[in-house]
């Protein structure tokens, strides 16, 4: 585990031996205390009273050296155990924003937060106090049997008796109750998740009025993690009496066997005293010893999880000697060879795809559900990396640049708008934090979101909650588009920006698309003939192979998805107004 963290700690080991050592000052000068205690007590029985405040003094002295010393100790374990935390957090959070598509389309929300959080935090409660103190078992129960047997080594052997059976029972308690911990975590988990998907989803609850199903899975949850933490404690309650009554065994002789020492002048009553304070010095470390373990087997699984995340490969990246595509220098060519792309694990998603765009170009690709439109336009960004063909940009293959270069050049307008709860003026700036105010009305302008932003109460600095709550799908839609302006890509694409908006909107958004496709090599998705009809080329995908293309005008002559298309949207109105629809570019029923 030392060698696993060595990264994150090696710096700042000093803190960590400073933490231990100032421990093990504290747990010596605590032995000091019962020492002084039992002589002063002697003192006073044999009515010698000269010392007594030269005692008290010293007791007193030592008390506060070994505070200071405790302070000490907690102030560099906890400067040791937060930085490791913070180094981790910084190297997770980094590596989570470099792994690729393909991680995070099996990654679970849940669980990647609950290593950002609750397993980073059992590290660093272990780093920060739970490897000292571990340590510092072993430093007590020396010293602690040292000075007893100075004092008397029988009674010290007498007394510790049933030591093996306290520190067994512990052991026990530690492989019973580590399960129970374990389970209370997942179940934790499982408690988390229902409400975070709960919450997340609240309009999709509220609109099916399916509040009592959504109650009762939560009750079932929470009542498992109810169930989970009784277990545990019913545990707790098993064990803990006896461990207790062992402890206690092991006073009651020590006051047995020790009185008798006293009465037969073995040992004075000062000593007995001494003793009876020593004594937990051996009963405390064996007590905590299942907790200790159960701490770092905790802390142990942790950093495995985490480790998982960090030594997990990225499999996006820009090869040795990448070159970096230079936003003035890229005209915005693309050309598809061959490609042929499968998901891990499963067929083909696209066969064999070439097509040629030449920079200012429209694609338009049309197709039905699960035909690969979205996978195409993905790989366009080098989400994932095909297993053969080529992706040209200006004549380069896609992997001998540099992902971030080759992502750059592409303005994204996604299905579903995705806004962070923070200003419109950020939103619209995500990625470019050199636009200024004027780049981004500008945008905003093009997106034809400037007159809907300038209603808003605070405008541009109107803050948008979580995913954008607050806006119409069309305005999310359009601040989409203006995200995607801002950068002034070279290259811009449209996935299926129309499909869920009202009739008035989408032409809003057809405005908004023609401003933005403007000297742009664009790739436009769409399910409606209005949104294809311009484009150079539009490609007909069905399970992955483009069956069809050509363009419009090409397409509708002939047989075919587009033609079926067409005529679904088309087909039922009279021929003037069919003519007179197309021209407006809007849809059929507008
Ligand atoms: N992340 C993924 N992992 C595995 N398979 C995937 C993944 N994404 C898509 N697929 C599969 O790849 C195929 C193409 O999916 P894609 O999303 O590209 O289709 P689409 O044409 O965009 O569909 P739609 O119009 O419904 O969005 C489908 O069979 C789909 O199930």
């Amino acid at each position: 585990m030392f060698k696993d963290l060595r990264d994150y700690y090696w710096k700042h080991r000093w803190w960590l031996y400073m933490s231990i050592v100032f421990l093990i000052i504290a747990t010596g000068l605590g032995v000091a205390y019962p020492i002084l205690l039992g002589n002063l007590i002697d003192d006073i029985n044999m009515g010698r009273f000269d010392r007594v405040i030269e005692l008290s003094l010293l007791v007193v002295s030592f008390i506060t050296l070994k505070a200071a010393f405790q302070y000490g100790h907690g102030f560099t374990g906890t400067r040791f155990g937060n930085t490791i935390a913070y180094n981790m957090r910084n190297t997770l959070y980094k590596k989570l924003q470099q792994l690729s598509f393909q991680y995070y389309d099996r990654a679970k929300t849940g669980d990647l937060m609950s290593r950002l959080t609750a397993d980073l935090d059992g590290i660093r409660g272990f780093m920060a106090f739970g490897f000292a103190q571990f340590l510092n078992v072993f430093v007590m129960v020396a010293v602690g049997m040292i000075t007893m047997g100075i004092i008397n080594w029988k009674l010290m052997l007498i007394s510790l008796i049933p030591m093996p059976l306290l520190a067994l029972r512990a052991l026990q308690f530690e492989r019973h109750v580590h399960p129970a911990f374990r389970a209370i975590r997942v179940s934790m988990g499982k408690l988390n998740t229902a409400a975070q998907e709960n919450i997340t989803g609240m309009r999709a609850v509220k609109s099916f009025a399916n509040e009592p199903f959504e109650v009762d899975k939560f009750v079932s949850v929470n009542e498992d993690y109810q169930d989970k933490n009784v277990h545990a404690s019913k545990i707790w309650a098993k064990f803990f009496p006896v461990m207790e009554f062992l402890a206690n065994t092991s006073i009651v002789i020590l006051i047995a066997a020790g009185g008798l020492f006293v009465i037969y002048d073995v040992i004075s009553i000062g000593e007995l005293v001494s003793f009876s304070s020593l004594i937990w010095y051996i009963i405390g470390p064996m007590w905590g010893l299942g907790f200790h373990i159960n701490m770092y087997t905790q802390a142990k699984a942790s950093v495995e999880r985490i480790k998982e995340i960090t030594d997990h490969p990225v499999h996006i990246k820009g090869i040795e000697g990448a070159k970096h595509l230079d936003r003035d220098e890229f005209k915005g060519e693309v050309e598809f060879k061959n490609v042929t792309f499968h998901y891990p694990d499963n067929p083909p998603a696209l066969k064999d795809i070439s097509f040629h765009a030449y920079p200012g170009k429209i694609i338009g690709i049309l197709g039905g559900t699960g035909a690969g439109k979205s996978t195409l336009v993905q790989l366009l960004m080098r989400a994932y990396d095909i297993q053969s063909g080529q992706i040209l940009f200006d004549g380069h293959d896609i992997r001998t640049l540099t992902p971030e270069s080759v992502r750059k050049q592409i303005g994204f307008v996604f299905q579903e708008t995705f806004l962070f709860s923070s200003t419109i003026r950020n939103n619209i700036a995500y990625g470019r934090d050199e636009a200024t105010m004027e780049d981004v009305i500008e945008a905003a302008k093009l997106a034809c979101a400037h007159d809907f932003i300038m209603e808003l109460p605070e405008g541009y600095d109107t803050i948008v909650g979580e995913r954008g709550l607050g806006l119409s799908g069309g305005q999310k839609q359009r601040l989409a588009i203006a995200r995607a302006l801002v950068f002034d890509p070279k290259i811009i694409v449209f996935d299926d920006s129309t499909s869920a908006v009202d009739m008035k909107t989408e032409h809003e958004i057809q405005r908004a698309l023609q401003n933005a496709m403007k000297g742009r090599t664009t790739f436009i998705i769409a399910h409606r003939i209005s949104s294809l009809k311009h484009a150079d080329e539009i490609l007909i995908l069905d399970r992955g192979e483009i069956v069809q293309r050509g363009t419009h005008e090409e397409l509708i002559q002939v047989p075919g998805y587009y033609r079926d298309t067409y005529d679904i949207q088309f087909g039922d109105l009279p021929e003037e107004i069919r003519y007179k629809v197309q021209a407006r570019g809007g849809a059929v029923n507008e």
